[in-house]
């Protein structure tokens, strides 16, 4: 019996038909996937799949050449990303997103790199004039809750210690967690993370896991994210969708995409006869054989 599963019966987003054209390479190639409200879903493929073309599409960063990106929200509206610039895909439709690259304000302090985040609701609180300045109106009150928001982030990323040393001294595996407290501090419904793990030790990425399990239990926020660390892709996903050459070759949960002769071809670049022997010669190496 086959239990219903989140990404099918209440999606936060649909990806339908999209494709992406750069000249005559055709990065993605008509993808349609959907992302379960609530889950951790995982992106993942060889290099050059397409993953961070379909990222862009959906942050705003990229307009598709076809297809539809319906993010439909809590509070029941829809937007179609597609049709939006990126600016209103995260300020409107709840969307952020952290970067393959770390894109942080080196020379700003964290505390000042998660109010910059919140730059958007702080200046329409000011009415964009000298009241803001002066502290006159709502602009006071916005200003509080954004610091607010910001040292609860820092203190669930493990920062507190660092809020007022520059961003660009702390460790790598730091700034990473930062990023997502950025993203974070925005009050997305959707969080796309691409990479998190890459270039963490096994203690950081034991971290990562945590906050990111942490961030889905008790904020109620959907996660999607690029992967190439399966053991961060198999501990926290509810469901894994599979890339290769801009095309989906596997969607289902981590158990079913590891089994797929399709995935474990293109991982390891068997013909598909050999398939069958690999996949056995997996098992035993997880000693999953005899079962
Ligand atoms: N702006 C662009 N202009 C031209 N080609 C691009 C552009 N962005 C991506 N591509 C091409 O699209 C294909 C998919 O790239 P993409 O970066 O989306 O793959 P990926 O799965 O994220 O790879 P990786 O795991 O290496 O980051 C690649 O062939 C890449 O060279």
């Amino acid at each position: 019996m086959t239990t219903a599963n989140r990404w099918d019966s209440d999606p936060i987003l649909a990806v339908e038909h999209l494709t992406m054209r750069f000249g005559g390479l055709v990065a993605v190639n008509d993808l349609s996937f959907k992302v379960g409200r609530g889950d951790v879903t995982a992106l993942i493929g060889p290099n050059g799949a397409g993953k961070t073309t379909v990222f862009n599409c959906i942050t705003g960063f990229y307009k598709p050449t076809t297809g539809m990106l319906a993010l439909k929200q809590k509070g029941g509206d829809t937007h179609l990303l597609e049709r939006m610039a990126d600016f209103k895909v995260s300020q409107i439709a709840k969307v952020a997103r952290t970067f393959q690259n770390i894109r942080l304000f080196g020379g700003m302090t964290l505390l000042e790199n998660l109010l910059v985040a919140q730059h958007n609701p702080l200046m329409m609180a000011s009415g964009m004039t000298i009241l803001g300045v002066l502290g006159i109106g709502g602009y006071k009150v916005k200003e509080r809750e954004a610091i607010d928001r910001a040292r609860y982030w820092l203190d669930k990323t493990g920062l507190t210690a660092r809020a007022d040393d520059p961003a660009g001294d702390l460790p790598y595996g730091a700034q990473r967690r930062l990023e997502i407290a950025r993203a974070m501090c925005t009050g997305p419904e959707l969080l796309c993370l691409d990479e998190p793990a890459a270039g963490l030790n096994p203690r950081e990425s034991a971290e990562l896991n945590e906050l990111l399990l942490g961030i889905r239990a008790k904020e109620g926020v959907s996660i999607l994210l690029i992967e190439h660390d399966m053991s961060v892709v198999m501990e926290i996903s509810d469901h894994v969708v599979v890339l290769e050459y801009g095309t989906k070759i596997s969607d289902g949960t981590p158990a079913d995409v590891k089994a797929d002769p399709r995935v474990i071809a293109a991982y390891l670049g068997v013909d598909d006869e050999e398939v069958e022997k690999v996949e056995h010669q997996l098992d035993v190496l997880t000693g999953e054989t005899g079962q």
